[in-house]
């Protein structure tokens, strides 16, 4: 299994180039399902996530090609035949549960695994089933698969019982198709449905309100072939951004938008960040000393869950103390017990966890235990003093493409250990 070393105290500057959004591209690739035409997509990162999502689709009979070099993927779903997404592709990724409206809209009928509980929480797919059922397709759940047939979804009025992202794109795609108009109300405003609403439109759905809580759809009997380009990765964006701010230095982000992270940023001047935005860069310059900035995740435009560690590291070294609040999901602070391995000074009370920043940091083994987790512990190690070893870090690599290499890029010392 790879590692991370990374040995810190290094300043970073320099350019980095942000990829095309995981969480954007695994909906939007979904959505060349519901189309007997070929779709293409420009800025597909390259990432774990993408290669299982498109091996999974491959077996349902869809026709994959990809030039890993300029990020292009086009995928032909003529010829779908087998509407089933087995056990052994979905437990590696949560995110395959988005084939499931798309398969039961456009092909009548659907077989998908249930994806397991995972590290941050539970994370039941209650919701999709419920609005799917209020659409019209018949759904029993049985030896761990969901199996949904319906000869035509029906156009309904769904209301979730909590802002779910891929919840709302499952019912969105699957309500293109469907006979006349769904609305999905308590809808995900995240910047990934406006993403994906945007392909789903070229692709020659009606879809209204997708940014807002309510999101009309009037069904349509077809879909055609588009191409489309996948929004800039938000959350690496703040990453890389966070990475600075604790390490110290002068980095600008190029290929990516300050547009959705509004709250991010205003959390990194607080922590007492310069931060210039250009229309398609952002360069940061950090203080000498961070100061402690509290934060509560929520859905958006609140703080996002997926920066929640990422702050979380930058707090153990920033002067003061700082509240931080999980709201999304049940687990998500395994990285607090890898940072105290470094030396924070972190106390976790349910969901809120007490972060005092310390002095320094102090290298260590380190495993990581989810994708932002990880990344929270690669922001550690490089302020940390000497050598920090990142165990598991097969998780890193669902969601950041190319991280050593782009940390390298902007001067830290790190190296994949294989
Ligand atoms: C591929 C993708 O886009 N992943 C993102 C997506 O995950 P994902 O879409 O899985 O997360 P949700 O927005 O659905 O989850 C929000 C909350 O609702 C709960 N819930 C959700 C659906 C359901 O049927 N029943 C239920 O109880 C979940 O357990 C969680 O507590 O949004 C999360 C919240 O911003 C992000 O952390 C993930 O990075
Ligand atoms: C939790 C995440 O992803 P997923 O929903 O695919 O597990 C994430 O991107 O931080």
């Amino acid at each position: 299994m790879d590692k991370l070393r990374i040995t810190g105290g290094t300043r970073l500057s320099g350019e980095a180039r942000i990829s095309g959004a995981k969480n954007a591209a695994l909906p939007i690739l979904c959505a060349a399902l519901l189309t007997r035409e070929p779709m293409t997509f420009t800025n597909v990162p390259r990432l774990q996530d993408i290669r299982t999502l498109l091996a999974l689709i491959e077996q349902m009979g869809v026709s994959v090609a990809r030039d890993e070099a300029d990020g292009t993927v086009t995928l032909d779903a003529g010829a779908l035949d087998n509407p089933v997404a087995p056990y052994e592709r979905v437990k590696t990724m949560r995110a395959s549960i988005l084939v499931l409206g798309p398969l039961v809209a456009r092909c009548g009928e659907a077989r998908v695994s249930l994806p397991g509980g995972c590290a941050i929480g539970a994370r039941p797919v209650d919701q999709h089933i419920k609005g799917l059922q209020a659409m019209g397709a018949q759904i029993s759940v049985e030896h761990g698969y969901i199996h949904a047939a319906s000869p035509r979804l029906k156009g309904a009025r769904l209301f979730t019982d909590m802002v779910t992202v891929t919840g709302t794109e499952n019912l969105m795609m699957a309500a293109c198709l469907a006979e006349g108009e769904t609305v999905i109300e308590n809808a995900a405003r995240e910047p990934e449905v406006v993403d994906l609403a945007n392909c789903l439109v070229a692709m020659g759905a009606r879809i209204s309100g997708a940014g807002t809580d309510v999101i009309r759809i009037q069904g349509v009997d077809k879909l055609h072939g588009a191409t489309h380009r996948i929004m800039p990765d938000r959350i690496e964006t703040g990453t890389y951004l966070c990475a600075a701010a604790a390490a110290g230095g002068d980095i600008r982000l190029t290929g990516t938008s300050s547009a959705y992270l509004d709250v991010v940023i205003d959390k990194l001047l607080d922590a007492g960040c310069e931060i210039d935005t250009e229309r398609d860069a952002i360069r940061l310059r950090a203080p000498g000393r961070l100061s402690a900035v509290s934060i509560r995740t929520a859905p958006y435009p609140a703080f996002p869950t997926d920066m929640q560690a990422q702050f979380m590291a930058i707090n153990c070294v920033a002067e003061g103390t700082a509240i931080i609040r999980e709201t999304i999901f049940e687990n998500r602070f395994m990285h607090a017990v890898e940072l105290q391995r470094l030396g924070a000074d972190i106390r976790i009370d349910g969901n809120t966890a007490v972060v005092t920043g310390v002095e320094r940091l102090e290298g260590a083994t380190v495993m990581a235990t989810d994708l932002r987790a990880s990344a929270g512990l690669v922001i550690a190690a490089l302020v940390a003093e000497g050598e920090t070893t990142i165990e598991r870090i097969y998780h890193l690599d669902r969601g950041y493409e190319q991280l050593e290499h782009k940390l390298a890029a902007l001067g830290a010392r790190v190296e994949r250990l294989r």
